[in-house]
């Protein structure tokens, strides 16, 4: 689930008497999501979400994340619009927390891709790359290679607790990933968390993207990784080539990759692989057991990385390097 705060019809209708949007007709949580409370609304007007920022979203990361969504939008990319209220702003506030209201996407994402999505998936990826050109606001990373060793610590006295050897293994992974991490490649708005539950499709088409609160700047090729991560491997931890070159297919018929980033694939794809290890292994051990929010599994996310480590060519991944 993702509804961390409660709501009254009371609060809410409150709410709405800022913006232009018609009536409260009904609204209810969405249990799914994990970082965010999320509501459904639907008013005399049209249908919104509105989402209470709660946990890893900085209130002074917000008009970069709306101002995005706004900009990508404007850019051709389908993703929500921030609605804004009569006074102008964006931001508003409820239950103590800080509140954006969005408009509603139609879609739904899917539980298992086939290629033919991975290929999609890559074109509307290479889309938002594009289309983040010109954004005036920046956001470094804050999930980057040199974060991983400050949320590393927290969570190794116990890593052993998850899998016997655990805390050597990462250890290994972290010193390689920061002696080696690529510096010289293409930057641009990246979404940093386009995983399958934020991309929705309407038949096989790409409908929508969501969920841009991990958005920032940074290599173009993360990106890519991170979704080599999300959407190519099977249940059974095996990687999918057919879905990887689908993919990288995609994304480069609308940008095509320099040799650069493709000879650095394997060791992006390592560290994304370690990033939402990391993320997933904090959650795993700090949120308590019957709390309503969705746990994933870091062992998962192990797993791949163990993959990532023995790829002797980016060819493995289903691209070559000319
Ligand atoms: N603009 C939108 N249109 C339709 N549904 C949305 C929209 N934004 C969020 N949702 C719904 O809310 C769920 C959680 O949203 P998400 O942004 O992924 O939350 P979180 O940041 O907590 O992970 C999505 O899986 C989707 O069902
Ligand atoms: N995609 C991340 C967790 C972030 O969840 P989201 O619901 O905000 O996409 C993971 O799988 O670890």
């Amino acid at each position: 689930m993702a509804v961390y705060t409660d709501i009254t019809e009371l609060e809410l209708g409150a709410l709405l008497k800022e913006y232009d949007v018609g009536d409260l007709l009904s609204y209810k949580g969405i249990a799914e999501g994990s970082e965010n409370s999320n509501y459904m609304l639907h008013t005399s007007k049209a249908a919104f979400i509105l989402t209470l920022y709660e946990r890893r979203v900085e209130r002074s990361d917000l008009p970069f994340f709306l101002g995005l969504m706004e900009h990508l939008a404007q850019n051709g990319v389908n993703c929500p619009l921030p609605v804004h209220r009569r006074d102008g702003v964006v931001v508003s506030e409820i239950a103590e927390r800080p509140a954006a209201l969005i408009t509603f996407l139609e879609g739904m994402w899917l539980r298992k891709p086939a290629p033919r999505h991975c290929r999609e998936v890559g074109k509307a990826m290479a889309g938002m790359h594009l289309a983040g050109q010109g954004f005036e606001l920046t956001r470094p990373n804050a999930l980057t290679v040199g974060d991983w060793r400050p949320l590393w610590e927290k969570a190794k006295p116990r890593a052993d607790e998850v899998e016997p050897g655990l805390m050597s293994e990462v250890e290994a992974d972290l010193a390689a990933l920061t002696e080696g991490w690529p510096q010289d490649l293409p930057t641009g708005i990246i979404h940093a968390d386009l995983f399958p539950d934020n991309v929705f499709f309407l038949g096989d088409e790409v409908s929508g993207i969501i969920d841009f609160y991990f958005a920032c700047n940074d290599l173009l090729a993360y990106d890519i990784a991170t979704c080599l991560n999300a959407w190519c491997f099977e249940a059974d931890g095996s990687y999918n080539l057919t879905k990887g070159t689908a993919l990288l297919e995609g994304y480069q018929s609308v940008r095509p990759l320099e040799q650069a980033e493709i000879a650095a694939l394997p060791l992006l794809a390592r560290g994304s692989a370690l990033r939402f290890m990391l993320t997933r292994l904090y959650d795993w051990l700090t949120i308590p057991d019957g709390a309503l929010v969705n746990k994933r599994d870091p062992m998962e996310y192990v797993r791949r990385l163990r993959f990532h480590r023995q790829i002797s060519s980016p060819s493995e991944y289903g691209i070559g390097i000319k």
